[in-house]
């Protein structure tokens, strides 16, 4: 689904040839400033490597119109992007980006629920704590319903036990819809357990 050749990229990444499989679960675990944010933003093309290529599906990326790119791979940032208005204002706002205006009360309903998000969605999203501001950006991405899932560290907010629920229900959504999800994460217990490819970057000193 991805592949990575000859990638250089400062003094942060050297990446000799990398592949990310398609309907696989795939962690990128490594110390802080390795650059896992980094390799996340160029398989959307948020940021352009110095040297080397990547391919999506056999294509390289730089030959997608970014925005077509961007709705088939979706990437969540770390810090959660909250905009003024009801929690379902902040969950529809993807799906227009999508340029799709039709979805599903009842599946983001029971998205709140599966993430133990007990709010109305009729509720402002300002006043919601950071976990659950962190909850609503990911029903986001799943409601947009694109090709590949980029997360990083989806669970940063979350207690131990509600980023199992969440962690656990995002890798079963991708197994049973045939997505491919890659998600940075610090937590190795994480990417031990829900993985089927974990990626490891050292840090260049
Ligand atoms: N566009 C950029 N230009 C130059 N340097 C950058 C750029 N983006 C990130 N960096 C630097 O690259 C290094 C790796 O950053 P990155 O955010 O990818 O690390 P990370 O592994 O995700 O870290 P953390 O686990 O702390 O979030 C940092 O030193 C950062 O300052």
């Amino acid at each position: 689904m991805f592949e990575i050749k000859n990638l250089k990229f400062k003094d942060i990444l050297d990446i000799e040839h990398l592949i990310i499989n398609k309907n696989s679960v795939t962690s990128i675990v490594g110390e802080s400033g390795s650059g896992k944010t980094t390799l996340l933003k160029m398989l959307n093309n948020i940021i352009s490597p110095d040297e080397g290529e990547i391919y999506y599906e056999g294509i390289e990326i730089n030959n997608y119109n970014p925005i077509d790119l961007r709705r088939k791979v979706v990437m969540l940032p770390q810090t959660p992007v909250i905009y003024k208005g009801s929690i379902l204002d902040n969950i529809l706002i993807g799906k227009r980006f999508a340029k799709s205006f039709n979805y599903n009360l009842e599946e983001i309903k029971t998205l709140l629920e599966k993430f133990n998000v007990n709010k109305n969605l009729s509720e402002s999203a300002e006043n919601l704590s950071g976990g659950e501001k962190q909850r609503i950006c990911l029903i986001r991405v799943l409601i947009m319903n694109p090709e590949v899932i980029l997360l990083d560290e989806p669970t940063s907010a979350l207690d131990e036990n509600t980023e199992d629920i969440v962690i656990n229900y995002i890798v079963e959504y991708t197994k049973k819809n045939n997505k491919t999800l890659v998600m940075v994460t610090h937590a190795k217990d994480i990417a031990k357990k829900y993985s089927d490819f974990i990626i490891e970057i050292n840090k260049r000193r």
